[in-house]
């Protein structure tokens, strides 16, 4: 029997027939603004908030080709020789082909991504939402701004292929320690960390090595994770010569796979 069109409601995959039939459309409540607002302070909202974040960051990052890291102080000012090191490095690394990424702050920051631009390579800024007003620096090709701390390292992970560590704070240091916990743990392909200032670091590499070593709570080959230069050919040297290294064991890898599978193949064919 036919139904009239009174009396049925469709809502998706849902049938209402009768008095189930509810008073409003779904898209009437979509458009009604009314009612409380505190659900966007849940988590499931912010889930959804976080998962945005990661597709904004993908979609900007996917096409990018080899990138570096560059970390450092946001507070260093230019006239600081560590601010010309960082900015010698970002156009060394962008002459040798290297995206640039940066956290997009100021300082350190800031030079590598004048640097990059200077010499017309790919300027990256992930920046994050901070309590105080924060803009992009000026250098920026492409940058967005991440309200979640672990959504932006996630992109430095993903898209990077070194990462350089410039003289910094606690925010520097949070990068420099995530990025050699996860090579230490092989959480990541073991790519370079790059310490850059000798006076600056020096101090803990000495503590990794005297303290942390004999107190037996890193391996002996832990503090090798980390390179410690001043000069910023060597810092692009270190990088060429990873890559090298990784495109050799993939291919390795890969000679090692093809021939199992020959011999597989050749084993069914004999039965
Ligand atoms: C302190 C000031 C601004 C801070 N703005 C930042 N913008 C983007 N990224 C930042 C900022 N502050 C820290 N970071 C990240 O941490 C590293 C620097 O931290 P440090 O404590 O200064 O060493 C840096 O690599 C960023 O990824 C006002 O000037």
């Amino acid at each position: 029997m036919m139904e009239s069109g009174s009396n049925i409601r469709r809502a998706g995959p849902l049938t209402y027939r009768g008095r189930a039939i509810p008073e409003t459309t779904t898209d009437q409540r979509l458009l009604d603004r009314r009612g409380p607002a505190d659900w966007v302070h849940t988590d499931p909202w912010r889930v959804l908030r976080i998962q945005s974040e990661f597709v904004e960051g993908f979609g900007l990052l996917s096409e990018v080709g080899r990138a570096v890291s560059v970390f450092g102080s946001a507070r260093t000012k230019p006239d600081n020789p560590h601010y010309k090191l960082g900015e010698t490095i970002g156009a060394k690394l962008a002459e040798a082909g290297y995206t640039v990424i940066t956290g997009g702050g100021p300082g350190m920051m800031e030079a590598a991504n004048k640097g990059a631009q200077g010499v017309g390579g790919t300027s990256i800024g992930l920046g994050i939402e901070l309590p105080f007003e924060q803009s992009l620096n000026d250098y920026i090709d492409m940058g967005v701004t991440f309200r979640y701390f672990f959504v932006r390292k996630t992109m430095f992970v993903k898209y990077s292929q070194a990462f350089v560590v410039l003289p910094g704070g606690f925010g520097t240091l949070d990068e420099l320690f995530e990025s050699i916990t996860l090579v230490q743990t092989g959480k990541v392909t073991r790519f370079p960390v790059i310490l850059v200032g000798s006076r600056f670091w020096g101090g803990l590499r000495d503590w990794i090595r005297q303290t942390l070593l004999s107190e037996g709570v890193i391996s002996p080959d832990d503090p090798d994770l980390m390179y410690l230069t001043d000069d910023a050919d060597e810092v692009v040297d270190i990088i060429r010569k990873a890559h090298v290294d990784l495109a050799r064991r993939e291919f390795e890898a890969e000679q090692v796979h093809e021939t199992a599978q020959d011999v597989e193949a050749a084993e069914r064919a004999e039965g």
